[in-house]
């Protein structure tokens, strides 16, 4: 899967910024100014097409929780919307908040969520290997849905009911027959895209980002088991919860932000 066990050598804690990166002109999260955003009527459907058989395990990786799939042939992939080519799905997670007021990466006009789903592609018509597609600049696309406190979500249960497993970092447990299409919203026809990086280490700007209008609701109760999950390892004396695990936002540098929608 994508987030194999690639050693960075210069991995920071994402949060003590900054982490300058050299020439960082098309750095993640942004403020979404909907006023400033650009019809594109050339903008296609998104075509999702996910194999729950392709859903392998959820990892603690000490940023986030991730459910990694399968990515050695292409039976969950994304095309269409902005992309020119087919990108395999390879692992989704989340960012979240201490509480409900923040959490998300991205915003709105300012309007932050209080957790936001990435769901992770890499360029497979072009690149071979997640660890080639992350460092060019077409390699990578990921679909971000904002999560709001609501109704209990029935198709996150079975990963809020797996997370204790993973409760400390570098936890693995087997995870299978997940299908992430349950986590995106009815309509994904509605979404703004733009040219944006990782947003942790290592921070490269290889990432076209599809950030959904509609968002999905879970209940205060669910998104209250993400927050028990730790950075730290079993090892560690002074555990510390995982909350907060998003990136500050970046200046925008002259990027247009498309909107698929008028
Ligand atoms: C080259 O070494 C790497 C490469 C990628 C790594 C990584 C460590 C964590 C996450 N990743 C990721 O793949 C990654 C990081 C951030 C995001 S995000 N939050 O969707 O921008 C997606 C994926 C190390
Ligand atoms: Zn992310």
């Amino acid at each position: 899967a994508c987030s194999s066990k690639l050693v960075l050598s210069q991995v920071h804690p994402m949060w003590q910024e900054p982490l300058a990166i050299p020439g960082g002109d098309r750095q993640s999260p942004i403020d979404i100014v909907v006023r400033k955003s650009v019809f594109d009527p050339q903008l296609k459907p998104l075509k999702v097409q996910y194999d729950p058989r392709t859903c392998q395990q959820i990892w603690n990786n000490g940023y986030s929780f991730l459910v990694e799939y399968d990515d050695t042939t292409d039976k969950s992939t994304l095309k269409g919307g902005p992309l020119e080519d087919q990108f395999r799905l390879c692992q989704f997670h989340f960012h979240w908040g201490e509480n409900n007021t923040w959490g998300s990466e991205h915003s709105i006009d300012r309007r932050l969520y209080p957790a936001e789903l990435h769901l992770v592609h890499w360029n497979s018509d072009k690149y071979s290997l997640f660890e080639e597609a992350v460092i060019e600049e077409n390699g990578l696309a990921v679909i971000a849905v904002f999560l709001k406190i609501g109704k209990r979500h029935e198709g996150l249960q079975k990963l809020v009911d797996a997370l204790p497993a993973v409760r400390h970092k570098d936890s693995v447990v087997e995870f299978t027959k997940f299908d992430p299409a349950c986590l995106l919203p009815e309509n994904i026809d509605d979404y703004w895209t733009y040219a944006g990086s990782l947003t942790t280490p290592p921070l490269t700007e290889a990432v076209t980002w599809i950030v959904m209008k509609r968002h999905i609701e879970v209940s205060h109760d669910q998104l209250a088991v993400f927050r028990s999950l730790l950075f730290t390892s079993a090892e560690e004396q002074l555990q510390r919860s995982m909350v907060n695990n998003f990136r500050v936002q970046q200046v925008l540098k002259g990027r247009t932000v498309r909107s698929s929608f008028t």
